[in-house]
């Protein structure tokens, strides 16, 4: 399967779809309305962190499972960002060692590939959407959800930061499969029709390299 990846607000839900209709295959998306544990852990971190994580990568092993028979089936977001997620959590004293020392250790008895299983769970290609830290606080902006608002909570000014900050380094060190990046910046595939073919071309090429299309 094909995984985006991203900071928050940096598009992947859309380009899961735009993609997903281009190659004729299924989207699986992880609704974010429908997390009662995500308003919680904005509200206390350091309450609900281990436990959102925890529900979290039950989440997406569901989607993994469910996105196994096509190759080209599109994930709106891949589980390896989880812990990049989590790791700033845990920076920031809102999860314990044990808790991040625990979530580190199911993560890879999860993800652990078996000699004779049929299909992989790691993705065939990971997409990763990059964009600047101003752009970024735009689209948050933009999409409203209140809990994630800097103008409700200020301290989250620092957390985006740090977060966008870091997916650079996630990227470049990021291993588990063939791997682009989109500049999001430079490609707005959402309002730009221009733009989203011209990002759709780039991903056939990478799919073509790897004989996946
Ligand atoms: N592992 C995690 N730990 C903490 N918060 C998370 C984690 N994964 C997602 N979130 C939160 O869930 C919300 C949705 O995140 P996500 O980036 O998946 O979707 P999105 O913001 O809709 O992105 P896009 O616009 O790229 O589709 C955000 O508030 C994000 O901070």
């Amino acid at each position: 399967m094909i995984a985006l990846a991203g900071t928050i607000g940096a598009g992947k839900t859309s380009l899961t779809q735009l993609l997903a209709d281009h190659l004729n295959s299924q989207a699986f998306y992880e609704s974010v309305e429908g997390n009662k544990i995500l308003p919680l852990f904005y509200k206390d971190p350091k309450k609900y962190g281990f436990l959102l994580q925890i529900y979290f990568l039950n989440k997406r092993l569901d989607e993994i499972k469910a996105s196994y028979g096509n190759d080209l089936n599109v994930l709106d977001r891949s589980i390896f960002e989880d812990a990049l997620l989590f790791k700033l959590n845990a920076d920031m004293g809102r999860a314990t060692e044990t808790e991040s020392d625990i979530y580190s250790s199911l993560l890879s008895n999860m993800m652990e590939e078996l000699p004779d299983q049929v299909h992989q769970k790691a993705p065939n290609l990971l997409i990763t959407i990059q964009v600047s830290f101003d752009t970024m606080l735009k689209r948050i902006k933009k999409r409203g959800r209140s809990y994630e608002q800097l103008a409700n909570d200020p301290s989250l000014y620092s957390y985006y930061k740090n977060l966008n900050e870091r997916y650079v380094n996630w990227y470049e060190q990021y291993d588990e499969s063939p791997k682009m990046l989109i500049d999001g910046d430079k490609y707005d595939f959402v309002e730009d029709e221009q733009a989203a073919q011209q990002v759709l071309k780039m991903i056939d090429a990478k799919l073509a390299e790897l004989n996946l299309k």
